[in-house]
């Protein structure tokens, strides 16, 4: 990067920042504004101050002027003192707010990304690279400070340079040059801290992963049953092993060059000393004037190392929060697409010559799939693991874009269409679908019925997570609460986990985690599967995808799903895939994939018939257990 790229790339992250600052809390810029300026009013209050009181002690001695000078000074300290600690408070407030909402503007962002960059190890290497600086650096307060420290020492040195010419310039140049020579060895002190947070970020991800692995409920079971504790415990411990070295070297040298850094202001310091000392005994300044270059040049050097420091700093932090920058700037789905919805309620989605190949991986998993879904066809889709099922419905649920040809939906290319009005035609259930540790009323709508630890209010924040906004209509939301709770007892009727649920210690309203409310309750995982039925249908979508939705039901349980998957997709296209063949008995076509193609389309009754074909192989395998 060339010096004015390098600038301009500063400039970009400031602007950022500056606006992120803004949009996340508005009252913390201000408020840190002012408090920079309190913190230069205080070290020229003490530099003047006491000078001004010896110049009149050792001349004309006037009480009045003497009194005056005390009070001033009182007074002025006293405000600087009082508005400094009020501003403290205030900061620290603000900063806890602005932390919080930053940690809530970056999930919104890692909630929005094109799906297929969420699992890429580049964007995954880059987030972790940007929030690692973010929380274990204190990225966004050290830029706080670093750009007010910037700011205030600015204004003080300029103060100060004044006050030290009239000394001597010679001594300003000496000041100058000390300055100069640290602020080399700060940018190198700098560098170490950038490699420090470069060269330790796969192993801090390594880290995060294991301690995440070891509290996972979902791993609970296998951690415990295959003796893992010890092999966690021990990568956890080779990760430490790998870094200690690194963070080792770094540290040492960091504090070498700190070391250096004192030595050189107190040789400064030194010298400056003996001359004001030399001056002093030979009559040329007075005691006063003696008190305030002393505390003049004190005050310079700290200033002028501060200032540079804080430029250094400012400079690292731009380097890192460019990670962040950079984050912010991966594609947001919900940005893609800006056609309209295809009118009607019931779409013809048609696959054209698409192929598909995963993300960095070398192989098609898809080749040249060609086929028409008519509108509200039940299509069942069959073939033997790894066949490509699951891959068709992600690139029809926009989970990723086609590499080669194209989806339509009555004729509109899908990735041409608006994105949150595609998701809002589509519902779908994967074979790892999960479960919020939140109610189950609010699993199944995805909207917010529950206040945190409050529970059975109804409550909806704003983007900020400022204020509860409860609604104020009572009754009228009462009965619209009522309506809404009977429409989704209706729908976990159909899927046949109704009388579950209002069995639970507070029905819908019985959230799913235990570590949030001791009435939480865990669902089987049938009960769970079928409530994630529940939460596809509620969303009454005319597009429906079930992939393998019965893995979990016991027999009777499924014969009940096939027996209601008319009645629960009525109106609407499903795409239905299952290893149990008998499911494409309901189903008006069937599309056998094997290898990433589709080698054999037709109903029931037509592939049966077909000696030979995948389909009548499959479907007499398993039905030999049956008949036994
Ligand atoms: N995220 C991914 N990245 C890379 N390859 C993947 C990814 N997901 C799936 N694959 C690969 O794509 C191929 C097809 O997988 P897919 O899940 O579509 O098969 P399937 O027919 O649904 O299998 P199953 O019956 O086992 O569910 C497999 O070889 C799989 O390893």
């Amino acid at each position: 990067m060339d010096k004015r790229e390098f600038l301009n790339s500063n400039q970009e992250v400031i602007k950022y920042f500056i606006r992120l600052m803004h949009k996340l809390t508005p009252a913390y810029l201000p408020t840190l504004l002012v408090q920079s300026l309190m913190k230069t009013i205080r070290p020229l209050l003490f530099i003047m101050g006491p000078k001004l009181i010896v110049d009149e002690l050792m001349g004309l001695q006037r009480t009045d002027r003497l009194v005056l000078l005390i009070a001033i000074i009182a007074l002025g300290n006293f405000v600087v003192g009082v508005t400094e600690k009020v501003l403290k408070s205030k900061t620290d407030l603000l900063t806890y707010k602005f932390n919080n909402a930053f940690e809530r503007h970056i999930a919104k962002k890692t909630v929005e990304i094109d799906f297929e960059n969420v699992e890429d190890p580049e964007i995954l290497n880059l987030k972790e690279r940007a929030l690692f600086a973010v929380r274990n650096h204190g990225l966004m307060y050290g830029m706080v400070e670093g750009l007010s420290k910037i700011a205030n020492e600015m204004i003080l040195i300029v103060s100060l340079s004044a006050i030290i010419w009239t000394f001597s310039p010679w001594v300003l140049l000496l000041l100058i040059g000390v300055v100069m020579i640290n602020s080399f060895l700060f940018k190198k002190i700098q560098k170490y801290y950038y490699r420090e947070s470069t060269n330790t970020v796969n192993a801090n991800r390594a880290f995060v992963y294991y301690i995440n692995q070891s509290g996972d409920q979902e791993l609970a079971k296998d951690i415990r049953l295959y003796n893992m504790p010890k092999m966690i415990i021990d990568k956890m411990n080779r990760v430490n092993l790998a870094t200690y070295d690194e963070y080792l070297k770094i540290y040492g040298t960091i504090s070498r060059l700190d070391g250096l850094v004192s030595v050189n202001v107190q040789i400064q310091t030194v010298i400056i000393y003996i001359l004001l000392a030399a001056k002093a005994v030979g009559g040329t300044v007075t005691i006063g004037n003696f008190m305030m270059y002393a505390g003049t040049i004190g005050k310079y050097s700290q200033s002028m190392n501060n200032f540079v420091s804080g430029i250094i700093e400012v400079n690292r932090l731009c380097r890192q929060l460019e990670l962040l920058v950079e984050y912010e700037k991966i594609p947001a789905s919900k940005d893609s697409g800006d056609q309209a919805m295809p009118d009607g309620n019931l779409f013809e989605i048609e696959f054209h010559d698409v192929s598909f190949k995963y993300p960095r991986a070398e192989d098609f998993t898809l080749k040249n799939i060609s086929v028409k879904i008519h509108p509200g066809e039940k299509i069942s889709i069959i073939g033997l693991n790894g066949a490509g099922k699951t891959t068709f419905v992600k690139l029809l649920t926009r989970l990723y874009k086609p590499t080669e040809g194209k989806i339509t939906l009555n004729g509109v290319d899908i990735n041409d269409v608006d994105y949150n009005a595609y998701m809002s035609n589509i519902a779908a259930v994967f074979q790892d679908y999960r479960l919020f540790g939140i109610s189950v009323e609010e699993n199944i709508t995805g909207k917010n019925t529950l206040d945190f630890e409050t529970g059975g209010k109804n409550g909806e924040s704003d983007d900020n997570g400022d204020a509860s906004v409860v609604s104020a209509e009572g009754d009228k939301n009462a009965a619209a609460a009522e309506g809404a709770e009977r429409e989704i007892y209706g729908i976990l009727e159909k899927v046949g986990v109704a009388s579950d649920i209002a069995a639970l210690p507070n029905g819908l309203k019985t959230t799913l985690d235990k570590r949030f409310d001791r009435g939480a309750t865990k669902l089987s995982g049938g009960q769970a599967q079928k409530v994630a039925i529940a939460r596809a249908l509620c969303k009454d979508a005319p597009i429906v995808v079930l992939d393998e939705p019965t893995a979990a039901l016991d027999p009777i349980a499924e014969h009940d799903v096939y027996c209601r998957f008319d009645q629960m997709v009525q109106n609407k296209t499903a795409i239905y895939i299952s290893h149990r063949l008998s499911s494409c008995r309901f189903c008006d076509r069937i599309l056998v994939f094997d290898k990433g193609r589709i080698i054999e389309v037709g109903s029931h009754d037509e592939l049966i018939i077909q000696e030979g074909s995948q389909y009548e192989r499959m479907f007499n395998a398993q039905a030999t257990y049956y008949s036994a």
